[in-house]
């Protein structure tokens, strides 16, 4: 819960398979968090393995070596103000509850499609690699996901635009004190 502080800011931590919306929703919460007035920023799987991360790969322990410094530089951003979003697929409960008792301001929401129309968006062709054999670990298909079992906020994306998507993200922010002076 928000301690009260408006100085605080606060983490949104999307989790789900490849393919499921993560960074198109992220990419609209951003804009309403700059149009709040918010500083804001995105920690994405992807980009933070390019730097961050980049000695990492998709074992289970590098996996959850990746959560555990995106959840310490998330933490530090949120403290200083900034509404960070996250959107990794963090597969393992445990990560994410790792990352929920190190951050004050946390808000895990599950992006949930099913796994055969996460395969038909397949945006970066990483699906039809795994199927050809070329990836032998990608998550949903080879390796675990672990649905979370008390997300704050699920999002079906069968049923919602992305836009949809982080206005009841927002809304939910908002009930919870996010927002208030
Ligand atoms: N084996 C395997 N499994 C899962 N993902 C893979 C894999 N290989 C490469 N990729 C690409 O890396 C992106 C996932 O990175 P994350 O940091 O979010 O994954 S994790 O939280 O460490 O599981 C993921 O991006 P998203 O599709 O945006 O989720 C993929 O583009
Ligand atoms: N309701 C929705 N929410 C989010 N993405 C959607 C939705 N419907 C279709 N999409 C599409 O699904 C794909 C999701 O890709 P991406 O956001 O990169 O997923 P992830 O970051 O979870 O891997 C995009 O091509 C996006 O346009």
């Amino acid at each position: 819960m928000n301690n009260g502080n408006s100085n605080n800011g606060f983490v949104v931590w999307l989790t789900g398979l490849p393919g499921t919306g993560k960074s198109t929703i992220s990419a609209e919460l951003t804009k309403i968090f700059q149009e709040k007035g918010f500083c804001t920023e995105t920690m994405d799987g992807d980009e933070i393995r390019k730097g961050l991360s980049a000695d990492l790969g998709f074992t289970k322990e590098d996996r959850q070596e990746h959560a555990r410094r995106v959840a310490f530089v998330s933490k530090l951003l949120a403290r200083n103000g900034v509404a960070v979003n996250v959107a990794l697929i963090s597969p393992y409960r445990s990560f994410r509850e790792h990352a929920r008792n190190e951050i004050e301001n946390f808000v895990e929401v599950y992006v949930k499609t099913p796994l055969e129309v996460c395969m038909e968006r397949d945006p970066k062709g990483l699906y039809a690699k795994a199927q050809q054999g070329e990836i032998t670990d990608l998550t949903g298909y080879q390796d675990t996901y672990e649905e979370p079992l008390n997300p704050e906020v699920v999002i079906d994306t069968c049923d919602t635009t992305p836009e949809g998507a982080a206005e009841t993200i927002v809304s939910k922010l908002d009930e919870l004190g996010y927002f208030s002076n």
